[in-house]
């Protein structure tokens, strides 16, 4: 299987990585100064589960003679969604998957009017990394998961075919057989996560572990399930609990994506994760204060760094 990773960063060059580790024909969709980067240091990922290094197949989106491929791993940011869609559409053909690891929903919409509903699947991830200076890739808690799955939860011919490129990795691609739950439980967590962490400054340990902490926590997590519930999502009824115990039995030190990106000065995703639910919040009238008060935050940071974006 050609499987074509869009975004050789934190997300996609772990995942892409780890497929090209195996033996898979992986190539990269990347923009010219990371294709620098890799072309002089290569493809580097630092991680618990073994270090590995390689140089990486590398397309831009002027590349010529380049046949459409089976498969896209779509993980950029969201607010780089646009312009990656018009840099990948001359290597997706009729035929091809594309499978978004983006946190969030709003992206699903955008991809299948891009791409066409039948060629899009549902697709997340579990992974904690970031790049270094060096443009390395640096994993920095043990979790390292991609979920995947037909959005009617059917096990067809391109699902198999993808079963087996992804089996015996270093990493767990798991399937699912309801992935749009999985999306919007994964939205739900990721929204309170990158929400406290963000405006904490502050890994989930402390947070958690302050008076108050716990129940700020949950009352977040409560405020955007009842935004999910009314915009008829399918959640679980005991997926706030769930989320909870996850929360408690996180690594002291476990930090979200966002919270890494703001720390490096970076744009963040407020938008796509935080913005896209209380647009939701204000349609169907729901109590949304501390939801409110994250993304004002957030919106307060992406003031201050303009003219200063280094992305
Ligand atoms: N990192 C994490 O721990 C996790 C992240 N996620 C989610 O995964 C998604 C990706 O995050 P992450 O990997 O961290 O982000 P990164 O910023 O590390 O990587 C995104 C990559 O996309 C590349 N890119 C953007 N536009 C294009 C384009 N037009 N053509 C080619 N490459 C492009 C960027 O390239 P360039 O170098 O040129 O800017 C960058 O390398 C986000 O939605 C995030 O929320 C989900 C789970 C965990
Ligand atoms: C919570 C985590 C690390 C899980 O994958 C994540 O999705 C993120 O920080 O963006």
């Amino acid at each position: 299987m050609r499987i074509l990773v869009l975004g050789a960063g934190g997300v996609g060059g772990y995942f892409g990585g780890r497929l090209a580790e195996k033996g898979e024909d992986v190539t990269f969709l990347v923009r010219s100064q990371r294709k620098k980067q890799l072309e002089k240091s290569g493809l580097v990922i630092k991680s618990i589960h073994g270090d590995y290094s390689f140089s990486p197949k590398l397309i831009t989106a002027t590349s010529e003679g380049v046949h459409p491929f089976d498969c896209v791993l779509f993980s950029t940011k969201a607010y780089h969604l646009d312009q990656a869609i018009a840099d990948v559409k001359p290597f997706v053909g009729s035929d091809t998957t594309v499978i978004p690891l983006l946190n969030g929903i709003d992206h699903l919409s955008t991809l299948q009017r891009a791409f066409g509903e039948d060629n899009v699947i549902g697709g997340l991830c579990f992974i904690e990394t970031t790049l270094n200076a060096d443009g390395e890739i640096i994993q920095t808690s043990p979790a390292h998961r991609v979920v995947y799955g037909e959005f009617n939860g059917e096990k067809t011919n391109r699902i198999e075919r993808l079963e087996t490129a992804f089996s015996y990795t270093k990493t767990s691609f798991v399937l699912s057989d309801c992935i749009e739950q999985e999306m919007w439980h994964k939205y739900l967590f990721i929204t309170t996560l990158s929400g406290v962490t963000t405006l904490m400054r502050s890994p989930i340990g402390p947070i958690r572990d302050v008076e108050g902490g716990r129940t700020f926590i949950q009352s977040l997590l409560q405020e955007v399930y009842e935004i999910m519930v009314r915009e008829g999502a399918p959640v679980s009824d005991g997926i706030v609990q769930q989320h909870m115990k996850t929360m408690e039995s996180m690594t002291y030190t476990m930090k979200s994506s966002m919270q890494r990106d703001i720390e490096k000065g970076y744009m963040t995703e407020a938008e796509h994760l935080q913005g896209y639910l209380l647009r939701l919040a204000q349609k169907y009238d729901v109590k949304s204060d501390i939801l409110h008060i994250v993304y004002q935050h957030l919106k307060v940071y992406e003031k201050v760094q303009k003219g200063t974006d280094n992305q």
